[in-house]
């Protein structure tokens, strides 16, 4: 049997439509146009899954949205919070990491495992990496790992190894953003984050499952070409379009991102409700919070 079955990708929508998906308006009140069954639908600001051809006072050409005769400006909530992160009162890379490499991770009780971290490609290299951390290409705009490794516990390293070897059928690979993550990192991350965000980076009062070397950041590639696969959000957006459940985008984006999440539920990892890049270990609370730099690893 085939390791997914019932899994066909579904069409991608027409350019015009295309043209039209995405959110408009405030913040806090936004319409939403996505594609269903390849139909069109406006969702919010007073609207509630309407077919858009049906959505009466409604007129969509793109860049914005009239309602009512109120127009209704095109948003990109996550390159909003990016531009606000890196503007903030924390922008300065060098002060950020002095002070997090000051702190101190929590105290734990003794862990039940001794921290066993291997290469994320030890037990298939077809798993391909583009560690954003290691680089510019990030919510924070700098680099934070001195170089693009990605490492597991060993249990949920061969766990990922078991996930692509499923995926291959499909014709897809996994392509791997983050995986074991220095805790002053986390603190980083937190500091530079606003306190309305938070929920998309973890309080390094608890410690990340990354720090613990049980959770990856991760999406799919196509084999035969070796592209990412579309997702309805980009990686580390800070957006509704971030959540698992997030129903905005296109039929073909939400496939592939649920497609992720079952291939990677079967060998024991759980997504987070918040990010649909983002899977814990199940036994990541066996492990200590890890401090160590990627500097003082084994290659
Ligand atoms: C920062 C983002 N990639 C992430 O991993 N968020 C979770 C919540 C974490 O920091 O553990
Ligand atoms: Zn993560």
């Amino acid at each position: 049997a085939p390791a997914l079955p019932g899994d066909s990708a579904p069409p991608a929508p027409s350019a015009a439509q295309q043209r039209l998906i995405g959110e408009y308006g405030p913040a806090t009140d936004l319409l939403e146009i996505y594609e269903a069954g390849g139909r069109l639908y406006a969702d919010g600001h007073g609207l509630h899954v309407q077919p858009l051809e049906s959505a009466s006072g409604l007129k969509a050409d793109g860049g914005s949205v009239t309602l009512d005769g109120a127009r209704l400006p095109r948003r990109d909530i996550g390159a909003e919070v990016v531009a606000q992160i890196r503007a903030g009162e924390h922008g300065d890379p060098a002060a950020l990491r002095a002070a997090a490499l000051r702190a101190t991770p929590p105290a734990e009780p003794p862990a039940k495992r001794a921290m066993d971290l291997v290469p994320i490609t030890r037990f298939d290299p077809t798993i391909k990496l583009d560690i954003r951390y290691a680089g510019s290409d990030n919510f924070m705009g700098f680099p934070l790992y001195e170089r693009p490794a990605a490492y597991l516990q060993r249990p949920a390293a061969e766990a990922l190894g078991r996930v692509q070897q499923a995926l291959k059928a499909e014709g897809l690979g996994l392509l791997v953003h983050d995986a074991y993550r220095p805790w002053f990192v986390t603190r980083m991350f937190w500091d530079a984050t606003p306190p309305e965000d938070h929920m998309f980076v973890a309080d390094p009062a608890r410690g990340s499952r990354h720090n613990r070397g049980c959770a990856v950041d991760l999406t799919l590639y196509d084999l035969a070409t070796g592209r990412p696969v579309e997702m309805p959000g980009r990686y580390d957006e800070m957006s509704p379009r971030s959540y698992a459940a997030y129903a905005g985008g296109t039929s073909r984006q939400r496939w592939a991102r649920d497609l992720l999440r079952r291939a990677m539920e079967r060998e024991g990892f759980q997504v987070l409700a918040e990010e649909w890049w983002h899977f814990d270990y199940k036994e990541w609370a066996d492990y200590p919070i890890g401090n160590t730099p990627f500097s003082a690893l084994p290659d």
